[in-house]
């Protein structure tokens, strides 16, 4: 019996698109966000996608209709949110190391709010907008020193980490920050990390930035907003994942009573589970130790499970498929590390079309070229309706830009 995303076959998609191919679900895109506002509606926040999780134009421009704003990290991701219709005055500027560039794009825009993560950088902020004759708003971002009890390459909250201003550092930097001729306060964040499958963290972070926002008001600097960062974890395996709503309880309990607005910048959980990565079996080779069924995708395509060790499940697109062999399921690059999975159950022989679910997040984003591969074509369903969204890579779309210098 084969498998579906919305109303079309998944076998269809890989024949008329080819493979690997990334499939999003439309309706899974909108149900994600509509949880964030419907747990979120006692606080009326701005929820401002985290671009980075997956920049495709269209995704963007579909939550941008649904009435997202967006965080962004480079003056590309400005950029995209505008291409695709994206408001301006929606969009946050985080990241440890704007350029001056990057700057004054985003003070041309008119962009909501630059989140500032040193004092240099607040420096930089002010100069560029004194040049241009403008007013640069800002947040801080402070790291407040919480374990988000994820993998250490995505924990962003600790005082070993290079995100955000320390919280001892953080009063004198908003002093700073108020004498300075071209820079208006506007709002405090944070983001402890992502994949986050615990809420007292998250909770923490939220306490911590209270008292701040308390000391400040105290020194007369008051806040308009409070950004909490990125969104809950998702389940790619069988993790325990945080009620959306306990969490929005827990940050409203906190906010009662405060004229702060709320700005969350959820990724992975708006886009993560509405986007499946399609790849064909190439081969199934059985080594001396192991088996190993070698797809066409590759790390190149998805690097999730190289770079952090992360599960995705995978299955046959034809589901109750017999018999299953024990192998690791790996990609055509010349890497011991590209791999999708290791040890898993499978049932797979060469022409086989595999799901690798939970793909929408960091995958496409986070694509190269490694090994002069193409990257994959993207397709958005809606019911029975299917829209490429990004045309796969040609040879020569990849060597465009150099082939002049010959
Ligand atoms: C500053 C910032 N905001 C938001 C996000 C999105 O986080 P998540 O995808 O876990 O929701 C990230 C990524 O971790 C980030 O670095
Ligand atoms: N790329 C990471 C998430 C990075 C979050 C960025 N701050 C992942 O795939 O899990």
């Amino acid at each position: 019996m084969t498998q579906f995303c919305e109303n079309i076959a998944y076998s269809y998609l890989a024949e008329h698109f080819g493979t690997p191919l990334y499939v999003y679900s439309e309706n899974a895109l909108t149900n994600a966000f509509r949880a964030y506002e419907m747990a979120f509606s006692g606080s009326q926040p701005l929820i401002c996608y985290a671009v980075k999780a997956n920049s495709n134009l269209s995704i963007i421009k579909h939550f941008s209709e649904l009435g997202s704003g967006f965080d962004t990290v480079s003056g590309g991701e400005i950029a995209r949110v505008l291409a695709a219709g994206g408001a301006a005055k929606k969009i946050i500027f985080s990241g440890v190391g704007k350029s001056v560039a990057e700057i004054a794009f985003a003070l041309n825009a008119g962009i909501k709010c630059f989140n500032v993560e040193s004092l240099p950088e607040l420096d930089r902020i002010n100069q560029v907008a004194e040049q241009m004759g403008k007013i640069a708003p800002i947040s801080l971002r402070i790291n407040p020193d919480v374990d988000a009890k994820t993998h250490p390459y995505i924990s962003t909250g600790l005082k070993a980490n290079k995100f955000g201003i320390a919280m001892s550092q953080a009063e004198q930097a908003y002093q700073y920050a108020a004498n300075q001729s071209h820079l208006k306060i506007m709002g405090i964040d944070c983001h402890i990390g992502s994949q986050l499958i615990d809420l007292s963290p998250l909770v923490e972070a939220c306490q911590r930035l209270l008292m701040l926002v308390d000391k400040l008001s105290a020194q007369g600097i008051e806040l308009e907003h409070i950004d909490l960062g990125g969104g809950v974890g998702i389940v790619y395996h069988n993790e325990p994942i945080p009620n959306l709503n306990e969490y929005a309880q827990a940050v409203q309990n906190l906010l009662a009573g405060r004229k702060l607005d709320l700005v969350l910048e959820p990724g992975r959980s708006l886009v993560g589970n509405a986007g499946t990565l399609l790849t064909r079996v190439e081969f199934v080779k059985q080594g001396e130790e192991k088996n190993f069924v070698i797809v066409d995708a590759a790390m190149n395509d998805l690097m999730r499970p190289a770079l952090y060790q992360a599960y995705h499940h995978i299955e046959n697109a034809e589901k109750n498929k017999q018999p299953e062999i024990l192998a690791d399921i790996v990609g055509p690059i010349c890497e011991t590390g590209d791999f999708l999975a290791q040890n898993r159950q499978i049932a797979a022989e060469a022409g086989d079309l595999l799901l690798v679910h939970s793909a929408g997040a960091y995958g496409a984003s986070m694509a190269s070229n490694y090994n002069t591969r193409c990257r994959a074509a993207e397709v958005l369903v809606s019911g029975d309706k299917v829209r490429e969204i990004r045309q796969r890579e040609t040879l020569e779309d990849v060597m465009r830009l150099e082939m002049k210098f010959l």
